[in-house]
C-alpha cells in the first residue's frame, strides 16, 4: 500500500506554548481518517503544520515520499487543503477563485470534476456572484471546491462540514468516502462530529494535548458500528477518561 502522508516526531510551539509533542503517523491511500479531539489538542496547528502553513518545530512531514521541509514543490502538489472559509478573496467571485487555483495547479480550465461537485454541493448556482456576498456555509463549499480541485492524491480538511446545511454534509460525505475507495485518495479530516465520523471513516485518531493517544483502525471501527451498545463517541469519553482519571474526580 502507498503510504501518502507520513509524520516523524512532529512537534510545534507557539513561543514557549509547546502544542505538538512528537506525532508519528502513517497514512495509506483509500484510508478515510477522522482526527478528533477535544478543544485546544492541537488537531488544526497539526493540519498547518503538515499543510506547511506553519513550520513545525521540530520533526517531519513526508507527502508522497517527499519532504514537506527540503522539497516543497513535489510534496504540495500532492495535496489538496481547504482553506479557511474567511480567507477567501471577497472581491472575486467563486469562479474567478476556482479559475485562479487551476491555474495554481497547472490547469487551463476549471476541472469538470470540479464542476460537478459544485453542482452535488449546490454551490453552482453562485459561482458567478462575488465571493463577499456568501454565507458562511457558500464559503465553506467553496473552500473545499478549492481543496479538492485536481483530485490531489492526500486531502487534509480541518472541520469542513462547519455550516453546511445537512443535504450538502452528507453530499460530502458520500464524495469523499468515494475519492477514498475508488480512488484511492487518502483523507484527513478533522472534526467534532464524531456521528459523521463514525459512519463514513475508516480510521479514527485521538489528539490529547498534542499527542495522539488512540488510533482506532477500521476492524476496530466495524466492531463498534456492529455493536448497538457501543459507539465512537463513548469509545472517545472512556479513552480521554483513561488518559485523565485525576480530572474524573
Ligand atoms: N497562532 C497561535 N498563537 C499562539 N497559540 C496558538 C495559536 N494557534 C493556536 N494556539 C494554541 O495552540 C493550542 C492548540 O490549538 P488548535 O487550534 O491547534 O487546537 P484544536 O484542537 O484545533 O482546537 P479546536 O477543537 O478548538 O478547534 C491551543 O492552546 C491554542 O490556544
Amino acid at each position: 500500500m502507498t503510504v501518502l502522508l507520513e509524520l516523524e516526531g512532529l512537534q510545534h510551539r507557539y513561543d514557549e506554548h509547546a502544542v505538538l509533542h512528537g506525532i508519528d503517523l502513517r497514512l495509506q491511500a483509500g484510508e478515510f481518517a477522522a482526527l478528533i479531539g477535544p478543544n485546544g489538542s492541537g488537531k488544526t496547528t497539526l493540519l498547518h503544520c503538515l499543510a506547511g502553513l506553519q513550520r513545525a518545530s521540530a520533526g517531519r512531514v513526508l507527502i508522497g515520499g517527499h519532504d514537506l521541509a527540503r522539497e516543497p514543490l513535489q510534496a504540495r502538489r500532492l495535496l489538496g487543503f481547504a482553506v479557511d472559509p474567511a480567507r477567501l478573496p471577497p472581491l472575486l467571485t467563486g469562479r474567478e477563485c476556482l479559475r485562479l487555483f487551476a491555474g495554481t495547479r497547472e490547469l487551463s480550465e476549471i476541472p469538470a470534476p470540479t464542476l460537478a461537485l459544485a453542482e452535488t454541493l449546490a454551490l453552482a448556482p453562485m459561482l458567478d456572484r462575488r465571493i463577499g456576498q456568501y454565507s458562511l456555509g457558500t464559503r465553506q463549499k467553496l473552500a473545499i471546491a478549492l481543496g479538492l480541485l485536481g483530485e490531489p492524491p492526500l486531502l487534509v480538511l480541518d472541520e469542513p462540514l462547519n455550516g453546511l446545511d445537512p443535504l450538502s454534509a452528507y453530499a460530502l460525505k458520500r464524495h469523499l468516502q468515494q475519492l477514498a475507495h475508488e480512488r484511492g485518495t487518502a483523507v484527513l479530516l478533522a472534526t467534532h462530529s464524531l456521528d459523521v465520523a463514525e459512519r463514513f471513516i475508516s480510521r479514527a485518531l485521538l489528539l490529547m494535548d498534542g499527542r495522539l493517544r488512540r488510533d482506532w483502525p477500521a476492524d476496530e471501527l466495524d466492531a463498534i458500528r456492529a455493536d448497538p451498545q457501543r459507539s465512537l463517541e463513548q469509545s472517545m469519553v472512556e479513552a480521554l477518561a483513561a488518559e485523565r482519571p485525576a480530572d474524573a474526580n
